[in-house]
C-alpha cells in the first residue's frame, strides 16, 4: 500500500500573544498594495532588489558570503542618472513584501540598461534565478523568487486579451487594468501538489526527461480548476505511476524505488560527478532549497527514527 509521507507542510493554527505586529505589518502591506499614494511613500523609504532581464542582482561581501544588496530609491536614482536615464523609471518598482520593520520591499529591473554599468556601480553581479538559491541564505531565496515572479508577470501582461488594448498597473503592482474592457488582472498563480511516496522501507522517485542526467525527485503536478489539493495529488499519482508503478513516460521518463541507502548516499552530494560530456554519472536529487529535497530528507530522518 502506497503511503504519501506528507501532502503539505500543513501550518498549526494557534492565536499568538505575538501576533500584534504580524498584525500591525499586514495591513500595512494590504493598505501600500491597496493605495497608491500610500505606495509612493513607502518607495521613497523602502529597499529596492535590482533585476536584469529577471537575473537579480547579488553582492559577495569580503568574508565570501553572497547576499541580495537592498538599496535605497535615492541610490537607484543616482545610478539611473548616471547611466543617462530618467531616474524617474524607478516609479516603476514592484511591491514585494514589508520587513518586521514595515520597510517596504520592492522589485525593479534594469533590463534596458547595459548590465556591466550597472553591476560596476552597484558592486555586484546579476546572477540566474536557480543558481542565486544555491548562493544566498534561507530566508532570501523566497524573497528573490517572489520578486522575479511578479516582474515576469507584469512583464508578460502588458496586454487585454479581450480587446488587445495595453493593461495600466497601479502604483504598487498588485493588479493592472484595461480601461477599454474593466477587466482587472492579478498576477497568476499555479498552484502545485508534491508527493514523495513510501512503500515504507522505500521511497519513489520519478524523472521527467527534461531534468539533469541522474536527477530523480518527488512526485509533482499542477491542480486543475476546481480541483481540491488532495483531488490533484490522487490523479496526479494515477497519471503518473499507476496501480502497479507503470510509468508516462509522456510526463515522467522514469519512476522507481530508491532504498534509505541510495537516498541517503543522494542527499550527501552537493555537486554530481559528471562525464566528460559535463553529464551528472550518478543518482542525485534536487538540491536544499527544494521542497523535494526537503521531502526526502524527512522520510530519511523518519526511517531512522523507525530503525
Ligand atoms: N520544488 C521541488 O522540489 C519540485 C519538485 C518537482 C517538481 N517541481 C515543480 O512543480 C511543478 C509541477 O510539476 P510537473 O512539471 O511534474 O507538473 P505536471 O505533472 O502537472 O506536468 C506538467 C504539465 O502540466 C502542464 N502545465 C504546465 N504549466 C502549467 C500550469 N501553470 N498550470 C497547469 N498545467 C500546467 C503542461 O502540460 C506540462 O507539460 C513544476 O514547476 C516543477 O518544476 C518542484
Ligand atoms: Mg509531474
Amino acid at each position: 500500500m502506497l503511503q504519501p509521507l506528507r501532502i503539505l507542510f500543513r501550518p498549526k493554527w494557534m492565536v499568538s500573544r505575538s501576533s500584534g505586529s504580524y498584525v500591525s505589518r499586514m495591513r500595512h502591506l494590504n493598505k501600500i498594495k491597496e493605495e497608491d499614494e500610500a505606495c509612493r511613500a513607502a518607495l521613497q523609504s523602502g529597499n529596492i532588489f535590482l533585476y536584469h532581464k529577471l537575473a537579480p542582482l547579488l553582492r559577495r561581501t569580503d568574508s565570501g558570503i553572497y547576499q541580495l544588496p537592498a538599496l535605497q530609491t535615492k541610490d537607484v536614482e543616482e545610478i539611473l542618472e548616471k547611466l543617462g536615464e530618467d531616474k524617474e523609471m524607478v516609479k516603476e518598482s514592484i511591491l514585494i513584501n514589508c520587513t518586521e520593520q514595515n520597510e517596504a520591499q520592492f522589485s525593479f529591473d534594469v533590463g534596458a540598461i547595459e548590465q556591466a554599468a550597472v553591476e560596476e556601480l552597484c558592486r555586484g553581479t546579476f546572477v540566474d534565478l536557480r543558481k542565486a538559491f544555491f548562493l544566498l541564505r534561507g530566508s532570501e531565496a523566497p524573497l528573490v523568487a517572489r520578486g522575479q515572479a511578479l516582474l515576469r508577470w507584469h512583464q508578460t501582461n502588458g496586454f487585454c486579451s479581450s480587446t488587445g488594448q495595453p493593461t495600466q498597473r497601479n502604483q504598487s503592482g498588485s493588479q493592472r487594468v484595461c480601461h477599454s474592457s474593466g477587466i482587472t488582472y492579478y498576477p497568476k498563480m499555479s498552484p502545485v501538489v508534491i508527493v514523495l511516496l513510501s512503500d515504507g522501507k522505500r521511497c519513489l522517485l520519478g524523472r521527467q526527461s527534461t531534468f539533469p542526467r541522474g536527477m530523480y525527485s518527488a512526485l509533482a503536478g499542477f491542480c486543475d480548476i476546481g480541483e481540491t489539493m488532495e483531488e490533484a495529488l490522487r490523479r496526479e499519482i494515477a497519471e503518473e505511476v499507476g496501480l502497479e508503478v507503470s510509468v508516462d513516460k509522456v510526463e515522467l521518463e522514469d519512476a522507481r524505488w530508491f532504498s534509505l541507502e541510495e537516498v541517503q548516499e543522494a542527499l550527501t552530494i552537493k555537486a554530481p560527478p559528471r562525464n566528460n560530456k559535463g553529464e551528472p554519472t550518478v543518482f542525485w536529487v534536487p538540491p536544499s532549497y527544494a521542497i523535494a529535497n526537503r521531502l526526502i530528507q524527512e522520510w530519511a530522518n523518519q526511517q531512522h527514527l523507525k530503525s
